[in-house]
C-alpha cells in the first residue's frame, strides 16, 4: 500500500496480464456478522483484509466473539445469538457495512453500547434505520446530531419487541437500512414471523440480493414479495454453514474491466469473480459492453479487451450499480459523446458526496461536467484538452481508484492522486495490482550520482520513500560482485575479467526489506566494509563487469518510478532520466560522515585512513576508461557540505516538482 502524501501516475499506454482481486467488502462484512451471530463455527476463506473489515472484526471481538486464524482463513466461533459482553464502545471508522447492521443487531441483543466512527461517518444518515428499530421498541439515543451516528444503544428484552405489525423502513436513501434489519431480525423470530415493509422505491436492490443469498447460506430463508415486503419465517435461527468462501469484489473488478476497455494491449484477465457472482456490481460488465468493451466470462473469471474505440457514449440508469458506476464516469472521458449516469442520488451520502467529488475532479482534467441531485453528465476529452491534474480523493477509495484510469489519456499527461492510502478501505494493494499489468515506455527515473560518502544513498532512499518509488543502490551490485570475486579466489584484474563478469551476470541476488541476500545469505553488512568498497571500485573498472550488470540495473525501472544512486546512473544506465542530480560534499565532510557511520555500527576506523581511502576510490572511479564518475551534462549540481539530509531531500523534491506539469490541487 502507498502511504505517501501523493502518488504520481506517469502516462500509461497499455495493459495486459492477470489480476486476482481481494474479497468483496459487502460480502465480507455480512459474512463476519452472520458467522458471529450463528450457532457453530464458521471458517471464512478469501476474506477481504481492509480498513472496513478490520473495524468489523475488532467490534465482534469486543462483543466476545472468538476469532482465530486457520492458515489463510479465519475461524469464527459463533455466539448463537448470545453476546458475551453487556456493554462496549465500538469504533467503526467509515464502514457503513459495519455501522448499520451492528446498530440493528445490538439493539435487539440487549446491552449498553456506543457506536461511533470517523467524522464523515457522523455525517452519513442512519435516522431511517433508527426510526424502524424504535418502532419495534428498541431504545437508541443520538449522541451527536439527530439522525446520525454516534449512537447509544440501550438494553431491552426481545420479549418486549413489537413485531405483530409489519416494520416499516425507508428504502430510498440507503439499502443498508433494509439489509441491517434483514440481518438482525432473525434474532427475534424464534416464535413469530416478522414482516418488513419497504417505504419508497428501494434503491441498490442487488445489495439486498446479496443479503438474502447469505442469509440463506446461514439457514434463514426470507420470503420476498416484490421489493416491497420481506417476511422472516417463524423459527428462523442462524446456523453456520461450516466453510464459506468470499468471492472477489465485483466493484473492484470495475477498474480492471475499464482498464481492458481503455488500454491498448492484450487481454486483462480478472480472477475471483465472474458470471456466477452474487454481487450486483457484476452488471458493470453490461455497461462496459455497451460502451464497447469486449468481455468474456466464466463462473469466476472475466477477460476484457478493447473493442470499440473511442468508447461509445451511454445514457444509463445506474441505480443498480451505484459503486461501480463511478468508474463509468471516468470511462466517459474516452467516449464518442457525452455520457449520462442517472438515478444515482445515493452517491451523495456515501464516503463523500460522490457526485460533487467526481464532478470537481473530472473538471480538473479539463472535462465539461454537468451534475444535479441524482445525475452526472460527463463530456469526453479530445487529446488537446487533457490537463495534468492533482486529484483530491476525499478519503474515498473509489475516487482514488477510478481516477487512476485517467493516466491512459492520449495527451500523455501524468495524474497525481492525493492520499492514495484511502484505497485501504477495500483494496489496499490496488495501485500495486494496477502497476503489475500497466505498461509505459517512460517510467520516471531520478538519478543521484556522486563521489563516495556524499550521501547519495541516504538522499535516494528518502526521495524514493516520499514519492513511493522503487530504489536502486547500484553500488551494492558492484559490492556483491566484489564479494563474490573474493570468495571465488579471484583478483580484480584483466586476466580474470571474463570470469568476474560471468559471476556478475549470474549473481543469485535478492533485495528483501532492506537486506541484500546472496544465495539466501544476508550479506548486507559484509558488503559495507571499506575493504568491500575498494573491491567494488576495482571490479567496477572492468568493462565486461559493467556490461554484465547493465540489464540488471535497468530492470529496476518499474512503475510507478525509480530513484537510482551510483556513479553512472545519469550518464550511462538511465541517460533519459528526467531528473539527474550530481551530489557532492567536500572530502573532509565526507570522511567525517563515513567515520561517524562506521563508528555507530561498531566498526573501528580512523579519519585519516578513511579520507585517504575515499580519495583513492574517487580517483579510480573518475579515471576509469568506461563510465567514469562525472556529472551528466544535464545534471543539477548539489553540494550538501553544509546541508542537512532533510534540506537535500527537500531540494531534490522541489526540482522534481518543477519538472512536473501539475497545477495546484
Ligand atoms: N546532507 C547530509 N548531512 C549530513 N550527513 C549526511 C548527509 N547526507 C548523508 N549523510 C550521512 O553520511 C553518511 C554517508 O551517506 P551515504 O551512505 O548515503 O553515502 P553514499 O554516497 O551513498 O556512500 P557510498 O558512495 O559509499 O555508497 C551517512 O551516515 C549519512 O547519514
Ligand atoms: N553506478 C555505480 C555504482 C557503484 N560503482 C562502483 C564504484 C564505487 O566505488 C563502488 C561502490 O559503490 P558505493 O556502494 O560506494 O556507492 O562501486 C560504479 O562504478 N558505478
Amino acid at each position: 500500500m502507498y502511504s505517501t502524501p501523493f502518488l504520481d501516475l506517469p502516462p500509461l499506454e497499455a495493459a495486459s496480464g492477470t489480476v486476482r482481486l481481494p474479497g468483496s467488502k459487502s460480502i465480507s462484512n455480512r459474512v463476519l456478522l452472520l458467522a458471529a451471530l450463528a450457532g457453530g463455527t464458521t471458517t471464512v476463506h478469501d476474506l477481504l483484509d481492509s480498513d472496513d473489515t478490520r473495524v468489523m472484526l475488532n467490534a465482534l471481538s469486543a462483543l466476545g466473539c472468538r476469532i482465530g486464524r486457520e492458515g489463510a482463513a479465519l475461524r469464527i466461533e459463533g455466539l448463537d445469538g448470545q453476546l458475551r459482553t453487556a456493554s462496549a464502545k465500538l469504533f467503526l471508522g467509515n464502514a457503513g457495512t459495519a455501522m448499520r447492521p451492528l446498530t440493528a443487531a445490538l439493539a435487539l441483543l440487549g446491552g449498553e453500547f456506543e457506536l461511533s466512527g470517523v467524522p464523515r461517518m457522523h455525517e452519513r444518515p442512519i435516522g431511517d434505520l433508527v426510526d424502524a428499530l424504535v418502532q419495534l421498541g428498541c431504545r437508541i439515543d443520538y449522541l451527536g446530531n439527530p439522525g446520525y451516528p454516534p449512537l447509544a444503544i440501550h438494553a431491552m428484552s426481545l420479549d418486549a419487541l413489537q413485531v405483530d405489525a409489519p416494520i416499516r423502513v425507508r428504502g430510498d436513501v440507503s439499502s443498508q437500512f433494509l439489509t441491517a434489519l434483514l440481518l438482525a431480525l432473525p434474532l427475534a423470530s424464534a416464535s413469530r414471523e416478522i414482516t418488513i415493509d419497504v417505504v419508497g422505491e428501494l434503491i441498490s436492490k442487488p445489495y439486498i440480493e446479496i443479503t438474502l443469498n447469505l442469509l440463506a447460506r446461514f439457514g434463514v430463508v426470507v420470503r420476498r414479495q416484490g421489493w416491497e415486503r420481506f417476511v422472516i419465517p417463524a423459527g428462523s435461527r442462524y446456523r453456520s454453514p461450516g466453510d464459506i468462501h468470499v468471492e472477489a469484489d465485483a466493484s473492484s473488478a470495475s477498474y480492471f474491466i475499464a482498464l481492458g476497455a481503455i488500454a491498448r494491449g492484450d487481454v486483462i484477465r480478472i480472477e475471483g469473480v465472474g458470471a456466477d457472482s452474487i454481487q450486483g456490481d457484476i452488471r458493470f460488465v453490461e455497461a462496459a459492453r455497451q460502451m464497447g468493451a469486449k468481455v468474456e466470462s466464466g463462473p469466476n473469471w472475466l477477460a476484457v479487451s478493447r473493442g470499440a474505440w473511442p468508447l461509445k457514449a451511454i445514457d444509463l440508469d445506474a441505480n443498480h450499480i451505484p459503486d461501480a458506476a463511478m468508474t463509468l464516469a471516468v470511462m466517459a472521458l474516452y467516449a464518442d459523446g457525452p455520457c449520462l449516469l442517472r438515478n444515482i442520488a445515493s452517491w451523495r451520502v456515501k464516503e463523500t458526496d460522490r457526485i460533487e467529488a467526481m464532478a470537481q475532479e473530472l473538471r480538473k482534467l479539463g472535462a465539461t461536467v454537468e451534475d444535479g441531485p441524482d445525475f452526472i453528465r460527463v463530456h469526453p476529452l479530445g487529446a488537446a484538452s487533457w490537463r495534468a491534474a492533482t486529484i483530491r480523493t476525499y478519503d474515498d477509495h473509489r475516487v482514488a481508484m477510478c481516477f487512476s484510469l485517467a493516466a491512459f489519456n492520449p495527451a500523455g499527461m501524468p495524474v497525481r492522486i492525493l492520499d492514495p492510502h484511502c484505497v485501504a478501505k477495500t483494496f489496499p494493494d490496488y495501485f500495486e495490482t494496477l502497476f503489475s499489468v500497466a505498461q509505459t515506455a517512460d517510467v520516471p527515473v531520478i538519478c543521484i550520482d556522486g563521489p563516495t560518502a556524499s550521501g547519495k544513498g541516504t538522499l535516494a532512499v528518502a526521495t524514493a520513500y516520499q514519492l513511493g518509488y522503487h530504489y536502486l543502490d547500484s553500488g551494492s551490485l558492484y559490492r556483491v560482485t566484489g564479494l563474490a570475486m573474493r570468495r571465488a579466489g579471484l583478483e580484480a584484474d584483466a586476466a580474470h575479467e571474463a570470469q568476474i563478469a560471468e559471476l556478475a551476470r549470474q549473481l543469485p541476488l535478492r533485495f528483501i526489506k532492506g537486506q541484500v541476500l546472496l544465495d539466501d545469505e544476508d550479506v548486507s553488512d559484509a558488503i559495507r566494509t571499506e575493504a568491500a568498497g575498494m573491491d567494488a571500485s576495482r571490479v567496477s573498472a572492468l568493462p565486461a563487469v559493467r556490461a554484465a550488470l547493465l540489464a540488471l540495473q535497468k530492470s529496476f525501472r518499474r512503475l510507478p518510478g525509480l530513484v537510482a544512486d551510483g556513479r553512472d546512473m545519469g550518464t550511462v544506465v538511465f541517460p533519459d532520466a528526467r531528473l539527474k542530480v550530481y551530489l557532492t560534499a567536500n572530502a573532509s565532510q565526507r570522511a567525517e560522515r563515513r567515520h561517524k557511520q562506521l563508528i555507530s555500527k561498531g566498526i573501528p576506523a580512523t579519519l585519516d585512513s578513511l579520507r585517504a581511502d575515499l580519495e583513492a576510490r574517487d580517483q579510480r572511479d573518475s579515471s576509469r576508461s568506461v563510465a567514469p564518475l562525472k556529472p551528466a551534462p544535464d545534471a543539477r549540481l548539489l553540494d550538501n557540505s553544509s546541508q542537512s539530509v532533510e534540506q537535500s531531500v527537500e531540494q531534490v523534491l522541489a526540482w522534481w516538482q518543477e519538472a512536473q506539469p501539475f497545477g495546484s490541487a
